[in-house]
């Protein structure tokens, strides 16, 4: 099934330019509803013209025809008519086969409930005049047929209407899953890729900021609660700016990558990574000691210092060096924001110290 809908969105997905498009999920939601229809009619029309049921088959071909040059008129942009162009082919169909083949009885009418699941994924929430529109007018069908159709017609025997009934129900419902189905699964994508990008660092792909900062609150609610310790470090890179004057903007970026990858790399299971600001970057430490991680750190800051960045225009690679403060958790501690604060006194003392060194904070 998932292997159906994924090939159903890829068709769907013909005449969609650019899926940053407002409209490309609403395109796909009409295209995949004239591609369900063309697969429903044609089959319908294959095993009516099997049967030998002349009219029926016919009637079922029109369908699928009329499925197909709603799906061309999607995907070549006249996307306004293939949108309403559904409502009214759908409601012609569901009339003329209650009225001529199998009556109210059969249950067939509801078939217009695809008609009120297509009209609230079709169109803009915002075009919201469309969208009443076309529920009120698949109502009135809908009671039109109900009120007015013949309850058997004597063209189908109760046997087939039942058949009927129940088909229309299937597939009825296989297509809103289906719909339903490739709507959420756009959703899904969509918010993925909109957290990915609320809360990773464009440039290094380590957490920015504000995904730091709620982690280093979550690890020092954790660490309060259950009385253990944890460390924050802020590591900022020397002379940075040099290296943006000597060699231009874009090494600085592909330093400050090639940094904020040893880092991620140092990082045990459960340190957060996060890029502060510039060249500055916060590592929070659950469960650490401040021991632990001046040594953790230390190691970091000799890895860092080894890396050696080479330039296509240049002998000599790049070399770079980090300063780093470390603070830890105490009794006396209310706020995260106060480690984070000692962890910034201890780096001011790392850079005042001669820079390239990891100092902790031993301030009571
Ligand atoms: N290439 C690049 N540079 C950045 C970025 N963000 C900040 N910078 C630069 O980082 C430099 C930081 O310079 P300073 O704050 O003077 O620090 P520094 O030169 O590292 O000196 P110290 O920290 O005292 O060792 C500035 O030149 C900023 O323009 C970035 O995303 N990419």
């Amino acid at each position: 099934m998932s292997l159906f809908s994924e090939y159903l969105q890829k068709l769907a997905l013909i005449g969609s330019r650019n899926s940053a498009d407002v409209d490309h999920n609403r395109k796909q939601v009409v295209n995949i509803t004239y591609l369900l229809s063309m697969l429903v009619g044609t089959v319908s029309a294959m095993i009516f013209t099997a049967q030998g049921w002349l009219v029926e088959s016919l009637l079922h071909w029109a369908g699928a025809g009329v499925s197909c040059i709603g799906f061309l008129l999607s995907i070549k942009g006249h996307s306004r008519s293939a949108r309403v162009l559904f409502p009214f082919a759908c409601a012609l169909y569901v009339s003329l086969c209650t009225f001529l083949f199998y009556g109210s009885d059969s249950h067939f009418p509801w078939l217009l409930i695809i008609l009120a699941a297509y009209s609230v994924a079709g169109f803009r929430v915002e075009s919201g005049k469309e969208q009443l529109s076309v529920c009120w007018f698949a109502l009135l069908v809908f009671a039109f047929n109900k009120l007015f159709a013949p309850l058997t017609t004597g063209y189908a025997s109760k046997d087939v209407q039942l058949f009927v009934s129940l088909a229309t129900f299937i597939a009825a419902m296989i297509m809103i899953v289906l719909i339903t189905g490739v709507v959420v699964n756009k959703l899904r994508k969509l918010n993925e890729h909109l957290r990915y990008h609320a809360e990773v660092d464009d440039l290094t792909k380590v957490s920015n900021r504000r995904k730091v900062l709620a982690e280093a609150v979550n690890v020092f609610a954790d660490a309060v609660i259950s009385n253990q310790r944890c460390c924050f470090a802020i590591l900022d890179l020397d002379h940075f700016k040099q290296i943006n004057d000597c060699f231009g903007h874009e090494v600085g970026d592909r330093v400050l990558q090639r940094c904020a990858q040893t880092m991620q790399n140092a990082a045990r299971r459960g340190d957060w990574v996060g890029r502060y600001g510039g060249e500055e970057f916060v590592m929070v430490l659950p469960n650490t000691r401040l021991q632990e991680a001046f040594e953790i750190m230390e190691s970091l800051r000799v890895q860092i210092g080894d890396l050696r960045i080479y330039l296509d225009d240049q002998d000599a690679p790049i070399a770079v060096t980090t300063s780093v403060g470390v603070a830890e958790i105490k009794d006396n501690t209310l706020r995260y924001e106060q480690i984070l604060a000692r962890a910034d006194a201890a780096l001011y003392l790392a850079k005042k110290n001669g820079r390239n060194r990891v100092e902790m904070d031993l301030s009571e």
